[in-house]
């Protein structure tokens, strides 16, 4: 016998339970289905213990800018990766609770196991049978090893950010956001660390002059950066790995791939119901969030076209507005969508890079050594760029490489969302002193695209 909900979400990750939740709170009857525990990718293994694994390697690096300023210890601090695995497994334990319990509050009945479509649209769910008439597909996606031959058993994020014990070297494959956020944070945390990926600078679609930063930073913090020079296999030895280059062959005590991430569809029955998925194993949706199944939706990494869990959740919600409260809003925007890369100088971005402007486009500048840094001997800058329409002085983009980056490239969204022009800015009173009002005060274009 199945079961009848108004609203089925497959995935309790960040967008199902806001779709789940939202749905609910218009009065729907939802059931959200999980094959483990609940919060996904973001919570338990992505963006939450990552960014707390950097706050632990960004203590260590301003335990060393504050003996510059005067503080001192009797030895030689230490980091200890058992102490910071079980704070990270009690505070992800915390929110997967806080989630199970939203969910609850919200009236959302949860279903814990692995969904599957039946043909005719019924999901399967161990013994249980659940049918309705709009379901979510939520399922998120894993990182994909199958690039390199002989990767399979190599370490992605969800492995390091399990480990009790750091590796003395390290070696990791790709050069997009989680390359880096690891790089940059097992370095930092005392970890010999190397890239190798494809291209000539790491994050491919970032602006240029924020990749060349970015890769100079790394450098900076002792990476060691190879360009253009993935291997072609890889070998699983008793004391780490062996990385067949070329001709030649290197071995490193520990391999971590981040060669992106694969929608989880495997085993969900999508076939079953005539569910054609893309080239790059994504489901298809179009601007309603709809797939090409009646009934059926899809939001978040599944869909593989922004895989940020701002926009899981605001099309989750999107969707249950549409659906359950005749809401006419039109679908979340995904052209200026702020986005940040966690290093441990981070950097951030909104708006058009370099490449996507216009000829004319003015581009202003500014590059100077972090007051926080004024006692030391880093050579930590602080890159700010601006890039302003040559018709009618529209902001563009807005990039940044420097402390608090995500912090400022955020508030700094509303004005790129709102139109704003340069003139805007310029009229904008600084707060002194302080990295942000260097946004306010640039004068003259540095230059201007061809
Ligand atoms: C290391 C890392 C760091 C990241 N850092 C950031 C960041 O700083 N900022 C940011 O915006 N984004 C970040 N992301 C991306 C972000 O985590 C994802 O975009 C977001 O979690 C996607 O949400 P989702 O709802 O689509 O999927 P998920 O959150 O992955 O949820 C999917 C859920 O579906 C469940 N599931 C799968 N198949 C089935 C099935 N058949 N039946 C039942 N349940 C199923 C899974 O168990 C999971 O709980 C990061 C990702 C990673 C890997
Ligand atoms: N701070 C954040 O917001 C954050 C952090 C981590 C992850 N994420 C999200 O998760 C997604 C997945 O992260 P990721 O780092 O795995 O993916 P990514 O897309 O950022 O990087 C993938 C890397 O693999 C390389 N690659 C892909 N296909 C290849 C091929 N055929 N041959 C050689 N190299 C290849 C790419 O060039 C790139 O260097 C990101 O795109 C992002 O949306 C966001």
């Amino acid at each position: 016998m199945s079961r009848t909900f108004d609203f089925i979400v497959i995935g309790a990750g960040s967008g199902g339970v806001a779709a789940a939740r939202r749905a609910a709170s218009h009065g729907a009857r939802v059931a959200i289905i999980e094959q483990a525990r609940v919060g996904g990718t973001c919570v338990l293994r992505g963006c939450v213990p990552k960014k707390l694994l950097m706050y632990a390697s960004r203590h260590g690096a301003a335990l060393a800018e504050a003996s510059d300023f005067g503080w001192q210890w009797p030895a030689a601090p230490e980091f200890s990766m058992s102490h910071w695995a079980r704070a990270k497994a009690t505070e992800t334990a915390r929110l997967e609770q806080l989630y199970r319990q939203l969910l609850a509050d919200s009236g959302v009945e949860l279903v814990p196991g692995r969904a599957r479509l039946e043909a005719g649209g019924e999901i399967v769910v161990g013994q249980q049978h659940l049918q309705g008439p709009h379901i979510l597909l939520a399922t998120g996606a894993s990182a994909d090893h199958s690039l390199i031959p002989g990767a399979e058993q190599a370490a992605g994020s969800d492995e390091v950010l399990d480990l009790q014990r750091l590796p003395g070297r390290l070696t990791i494959l790709g050069g997009g956001y989680i390359a880096v956020e690891f790089a940059s944070i097992l370095a930092g945390l005392g970890c010999a660390a190397s890239m190798r990926y494809r291209g000539d600078l790491p994050l491919r679609g970032f602006d240029p002059d924020i990749r060349r930063r970015i890769a100079t930073s790394l450098q900076q913090q002792g990476i060691a950066l190879h360009a253009g020079a993935l291997p072609q296999q890889v070998t699983r030895r008793a004391d780490g790995w062996q990385l067949h280059v070329g001709t030649g062959s290197e071995t490193t005590d520990y391999l971590m791939v981040a060669l992106g991430r694969r929608p989880n569809t495997a085993g969900l029955g999508l076939e079953r119901v005539g569910l054609e998925l893309t080239a790059g194993g994504a489901v298809p949706v179009d601007a309603q969030l709809q797939t090409a199944v009646r009934g059926l939706y899809a939001v978040g990494d599944i869909t593989h076209r922004k895989d940020l869990t701002p926009v899981a959740v605001a099309e989750g919600r999107w969707l249950a507005d549409r659906l359950f409260a005749a809401s006419e809003r039109p679908p979340p925007s995904l052209q200026h969508v702020p986005t940040a890369v966690f290093s441990l100088t981070p950097a951030a971005s909104v708006g058009l890079a370099e490449g996507e402007c216009p000829p004319g486009t003015a581009v202003y500048e500014s590059d100077f050594r972090p007051m926080r840094l004024a006692f030391g001997t880093s050579r930590e800058r602080c890159y700010l760029k601006l890039l302003a329409s040559p018709v009618d002085r529209k902001v563009l983009g807005i990039h940044m490489h420097g402390n608090d980056a995500p912090e400022i490239i955020q508030s700094l969204a509303m004005a790129v969302t709102a139109g704003l022009s340069k003139d805007d800015f310029d009229r904008t009173m600084a707060l002194h002193p302080s990295t942000a009002e260097e946004f306010v005060l640039m004068g003259k274009p540095k230059r201007y695209l061809c």
